[in-house]
């Protein structure tokens, strides 16, 4: 399977949180496709965000396109339920943070949403090994989670290549995502390594101007 057309996924952790559902259709209407959720809990990373409530909110607010929720928690397991009815559309997790990685696969399938394991920096590949077939998307950390505005780790870039290959082998249409540091000028360099699937948080929301950047962003993947 070669690669998917590109997504550009703004991150909402540097979105203003006192008018979240107004910027948040702001950087849809600058051209971002889907929203990144990011879901921290001061315990598996060192920071708080936010929860079910606040992304029922969005959607209550008329935010329509896809949700991809980052979770960055520990335990996974028992929160699933509550963001797949909050309207997430799809559930990504640490395989570290989870007892039973096959298990919570199918508990986020079960609940209706897409589902994607996540790689920091320092976590081995071998944790895709007997399911990656049974993922929508592999998401590669190109920064330690649990803070925005950090810089790219260019170790993330062998990392994209090696899942890459992994994927266009299986002959799946699962998409590979990175986020962490992605800016306008080194995502092309980072679609050359294969990712298909772009967040992006402090480089869009920082700009002055967040359709110019997504356009630069979107013709430089090509
Ligand atoms: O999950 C995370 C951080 O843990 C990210 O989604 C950040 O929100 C990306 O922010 P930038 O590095 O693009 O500023």
């Amino acid at each position: 399977m070669s690669k998917q057309s590109p997504i550009i996924a703004p991150s909402i952790l540097s979105a203003d949180f006192a008018r979240l559902g107004e910027d948040t259709a702001k950087v849809l209407a600058a051209g971002g496709d889907w929203v990144h959720y990011d879901v921290m809990d001061n315990h598996y990373v060192p920071n708080l965000t936010m929860g079910p409530m606040v992304l029922k909110a969005l959607r209550d607010y008329g935010i329509t396109a896809p949700i991809d929720v980052h979770l960055m928690v520990k335990p996974v397991d028992r929160i699933v339920p509550d963001f797949a009815k909050a309207g997430a559309s799809c559930i990504s997790f640490h395989p570290e943070a989870s007892e039973h990685v096959d298990r919570t696969i199918g508990l986020i399938k079960d609940a209706g949403c897409q589902v994607g394991l996540v790689f920091n920096p320092a976590t081995p590949l071998n944790w895709l090994d007997h399911v990656l077939d049974k993922l929508d998307m592999v998401l590669i950390m190109s920064v330690n989670p649990g803070f925005g505005g950090q810089k790219f780790i260019p170790e993330a870039l062998e990392k994209l290549r090696l899942v890459r290959r992994r994927i266009d082998e299986s002959g799946r249409a699962i998409r590979l995502e990175v986020d962490g540091g992605v800016t306008a000028d080194n995502i092309g360099q980072i679609a050359a390594a294969g990712a298909d699937t772009f967040v992006a948080g402090s480089a869009i929301f920082n700009a002055p101007d967040y359709q110019a950047v997504i356009k630069r962003m979107r013709e430089t993947i090509g």
